[in-house]
């Protein structure tokens, strides 16, 4: 798929600047995107989508999808030989002639929506076949999807075999995650806000939750979610993300490198997890799948303690917890605060202050604390102070984390992509458990769809020292 002759105006997402910018895409040169995979549900469930929508905010009156659809060619031809990628080549060439792009000016994405075990055979025809040259700014960038391996020993094996083709400024590790608005605004929140600063550590918090829950199963996804389980679908990639940003350390500055150094040193510094620490969980009927072996021990559900060896977290349990058919959709972290040492009020019999970002559905942070009871009274009662962005920002619309991470690989912004390291140390913190789970040493334990999951993770997050408010009501605000 492919746009250029000044048709994409769209609007570049300067990291952390107030102001928008406008820039045309193809100033610099005639931009390809080719969608590997183009039949996929990936493709059809997210990328397709994303582009469309950065071509509609882009093109004022293209509404219509026809119009998007013509910027569309189809190529088919098989993975590992060079007929299919040379005809590529040629069709790529074709549009960057038609659109009088100066050679050595040409941009070429390569969005890899594949499963993982073709990648190096993908990239090695895309660098026989495909590469522009990149004298006057032209680039070819290689966008990757998760699961980037199985375990530490496949995932490095993998970084090496396409390491070995492009530079890492080529390489696009996507994790979606990163794209989401709540997940993007925690390094505002913890670095823009003096009321933060003196508070996130281990002096003031008791524990951490990050929880992705969704009220449906696999959904026809049985052959590649028995391969790969709960873990390595969501907890390894998604949720330690999210960690990483809750945890580092103030980066030097806003550069990409110098925010995953410190993503990097908070992985690393993560402890080996403990056997008594982890609840597994597989739904009940999730064997039924034509493409699940009767005694699949594939987790469908986990919940994971992950201590931070290191100053500002020492003793803060993190809890990472995931599930596919729950009673709820919801993803959120929820920071708990400890209890006010020499509590008057015994505000301690109602709950904790608690903050919490939710990052879906309908973003909203909110900081639930102790205030006194409206009336003649003198007692204490939890309540919240409360942004809920559909009534703060009403009318913005919120963009999709494909569309941000898509554009952010147009302009060359790795800031929300995973590096080599940082995948790497990321393998290194799960793959024994997986390992364990993978030979049957460590079994699922079977939950009900529609249930909150095993009770048992609910007992370990009481074990972590995570205290339930009681009482609680929250009043939606009327807009
Ligand atoms: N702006 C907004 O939209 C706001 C919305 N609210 C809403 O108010 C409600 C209460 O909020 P809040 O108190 O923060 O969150 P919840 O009551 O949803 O959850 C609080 C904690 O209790 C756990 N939990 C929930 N149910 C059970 C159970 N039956 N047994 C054991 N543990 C349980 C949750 O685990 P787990 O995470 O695994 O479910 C979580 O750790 C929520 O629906 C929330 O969305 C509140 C404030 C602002
Ligand atoms: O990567 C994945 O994410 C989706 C959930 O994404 P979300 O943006 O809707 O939260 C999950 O359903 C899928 O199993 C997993 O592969």
């Amino acid at each position: 798929m492919g746009s250029g002759g000044g048709q994409w105006i769209v609007e570049k997402r300067s990291s952390f600047r107030s102001e928008p910018l406008e820039v045309n895409v193809s100033e610099t040169g005639c931009l390809s995107i080719v969608v590997l995979g183009a039949s996929g549900d990936l493709a059809k469930k997210k990328t397709f989508p994303a582009l469309f929508n950065l071509y509609r905010q882009g093109s004022v009156k293209a509404e219509d999808v026809s119009e998007f659809l013509q910027l569309m060619k189809y190529t088919s031809g098989s993975y590992d030989t060079e007929e299919g990628f040379r005809l590529l080549d040629k069709q790529i060439s074709e549009h960057e002639e038609a659109k009088s792009s100066a050679d050595g000016s040409c941009r070429r994405l390569f969005y890899l929506a594949l499963p993982p075990s073709v990648y190096p055979v993908v990239c090695k025809m895309i660098k026989l076949c495909c590469m522009n040259k990149s004298d006057l700014g032209g680039w070819t960038r290689i966008v990757v999807e998760k699961p980037f391996g199985k375990d530490l020993e496949s995932a490095e094996k993998l970084s090496s075999q396409i390491g070995e083709l492009f530079g890492e400024h080529q390489i696009y590790r996507i994790d979606h995650y990163l794209g989401k608005e709540m997940v993007q605004n925690l390094l505002v929140l913890r670095f823009a806000n003096r009321l933060f600063v003196p508070l996130w550590n281990r002096d003031n918090i008791d524990n951490v939750q990050i929880v992705f829950r969704e009220d449906f199963g696999i959904e026809g996804r049985g052959g590649y979610f028995d391969e790969y389980g709960i873990i390595r679908d969501i907890v390894q990639n998604h949720l330690l993300q999210v960690l990483c940003l809750v945890a580092m350390e103030k980066p030097v500055s806003l550069d990409s490198e110098h925010i995953r150094d410190e993503k990097v040193k908070v992985l690393q510094s993560v402890e080996p997890i403990k056997d008594e620490e982890v609840v597994l969980g597989q739904y009940h009927g999730y064997r039924d799948d034509s493409k699940v072996p009767d005694h699949s021990n594939t987790p469908t559900f986990a919940s994971i303690i992950l201590r931070i060896h290191n100053e500002r977290w020492e003793g803060v349990p993190f809890i990472l917890k995931a599930g596919k058919a729950l009673s709820s959709k919801k993803a959120d972290i929820r920071v708990q605060f400890k209890d006010v040492p020499g509590d008057i009020f015994n505000c301690e019999k109602q709950g904790r202050n608690e903050f919490v970002m939710r990052l879906q559905p309908s973003e909203a942070m909110y900081m639930k604390l102790a205030v006194k009871q409206p009336g003649l009274e003198m007692s204490t009662v939890q309540s919240e102070l409360d942004l809920s962005y559909k009534q703060r920002y009403h009318g913005v619309t919120i963009p999709d984390a494909y569309e941000r991470l898509l554009l952010d690989t147009i302009h060359g912004d790795q800031q929300h992509f995973v590096r080599r390291d940082e995948l790497k140390a990321a393998w290194d913190i799960f793959t024994p458990l997986l390992h364990r789970i993978d030979i049957g040493e460590l079994k699922p334990i079977s939950y009900q769809q529609g249930s909150r999951g095993p009770a048992e993770a609910d007992e370990l997050l009481l074990r972590a020292g995570y205290i339930r408010t009681h009482g609680y009501r929250w009043i939606p605000p009327a807009l």
